[in-house]
């Protein structure tokens, strides 16, 4: 069995990732054992992605998001991460699952669960999707950063290629879509420039619906939630300190991301980490109303609000008049520890799919993964064109 931990750290300037259970979402298989139960609570901390950090594990945190040691080359540990016993026809036992007599179930659910463990790509299992999704319909749910572009060193500098940009456009054609970012909304619009989408910026506490009117239910350029409006002004005057502190600390970089703070250390001297902690939890130690996540490379400070990715899913599902429906099948694609709640949400609805982008074994809530934004793009191409060919 693999040793996550020997995984933790991640990040080199282009990828991210998580483990899941391939088919957990398309049926309702029966709740997990006491070995997962183990497993899960070993894993907690990783599991917990976007949960406040708790004191004394700042400078831990942060480092193990570091690539101090050569990673596993992307080769036979992530086959070992994606690849399952049933890989070639999962879906075939996945959709007779429930229709099993409840006595045998049990059995099956004995024999897969290596499979559980496993990450298949969402590429290389696209049928599999497909038959998870058939007579459904799919919301797609993209997040930015290291999914729709590349991570890159100046967080001002993460354009997404134009390729990219008619996948996601080609996508939106056929279902609701919506980008699910950290970064300020109007900034992650800047980026994507697509006026047909939703976006909910600030980790889902700034949503908005398509600006231009869509085939779908969209109200156009209506500002549909914003649960932490209270917190502007505490946020911007935690900015304006943190920035003056930060310019101690060559290479740090503070981003006002409107609802939220991200404090940058990617550009920072390993040697300065604890230096950038301690200033930032000091700093906070006076804004008890907000708190301290970690994505890559990147201290986030948010307000204490039980909000997250997860939540503007389930919002934005609502919405879109989908809520409690058991024929739609959102598709949340992401690559970030802020990710899993998106994931967790899925996972606990029953429905649709995560899909972590990571070239390396994470512990995950998604049930599938890629390695990079280009698999990204050929997978929304792939859905595309099949939804072209079902419908002609
Ligand atoms: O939810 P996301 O869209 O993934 O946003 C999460 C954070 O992404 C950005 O930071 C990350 O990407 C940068 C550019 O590649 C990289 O330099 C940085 O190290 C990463 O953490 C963004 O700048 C943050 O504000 C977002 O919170």
């Amino acid at each position: 069995m693999m040793n996550h931990a020997a995984f933790a750290a991640e990040d080199a300037v282009t990828a991210v990732a998580a483990p899941a259970q391939p088919g957990r979402h398309f049926v309702s298989l029966p709740p997990r054992r006491a070995r997962d139960c183990r497993k899960a609570s070993l894993s907690r901390m990783d599991l917990a992605t976007s949960a406040v950090l708790m004191a004394g594990s700042l400078l831990d945190s942060m480092k193990a998001s570091s690539p101090r040691h050569a990673m596993s080359p992307a080769g036979a540990d992530h086959e070992e991460w994606i690849v399952s016993f049933f890989h070639m026809h999962p879906w075939l036992l996945l959709a007779f699952f429930p229709t099993l007599p409840p006595s045998l179930q049990p059995i099956i659910e004995e024999s897969l669960p290596e499979s559980q463990e496993k990450h298949p790509s969402a590429l290389e299992w696209f049928e599999g999707v497909l038959a998870a999704a058939e007579g459904k319909q799919i919301v797609m749910f993209l997040d930015y950063d290291g999914t729709l572009s590349p991570i890159v060193e100046d967080p001002d500098r993460a354009v997404m290629t134009e390729e990219m940009r008619d996948a996601v456009r080609g996508v939106a054609q056929h279902f609701p879509t919506a980008i699910v970012s950290g970064r300020c909304r109007d900034k992650v619009f800047n980026f994507v420039k697509l006026e047909e989408l939703y976006y909910a910026g600030s980790h889902g506490m700034d949503i908005k619906g398509p600006t231009k009117v869509s085939n779908h239910k969209a109200k156009a350029d209506e500002v549909l939630c914003q649960p932490a409006t209270e917190f502007l002004p505490v946020i911007q005057e935690v900015y304006e300190t943190l920035t003056a502190k930060m310019e101690s600390i060559p290479g740090a970089m503070v981003e006002n991301n409107k609802f939220c703070l991200s404090v940058h250390f990617r550009c920072v001297e390993e040697a300065e980490w604890d230096a950038l902690g301690r200033e930032v939890k000091a700093v906070l130690e006076d804004y008890p109303k907000l708190c301290l996540t970690k994505g890559r490379k990147v201290l986030e400070i948010r307000p204490f609000i039980k909000w997250n990715k997860g939540n503007a899913l389930k919002f934005l599902l609502k919405s879109l008049g989908y809520a409690g429906r058991g024929d739609v099948f959102p598709i949340y694609i992401g690559d970030d520890r802020t990710d899993e709640d998106a994931f967790k949400v899925l996972r606990n609805m029953g429905q649709g799919i995560g899909i972590l982008v990571t070239k390396f074994p994470k512990d995950t809530s998604a049930s599938y993964s890629l390695r990079e934004p280009a698999e990204v793009k050929e997978f929304m191409r792939k859905l595309v064109k099949s939804n072209g060919i079902k419908k002609g």
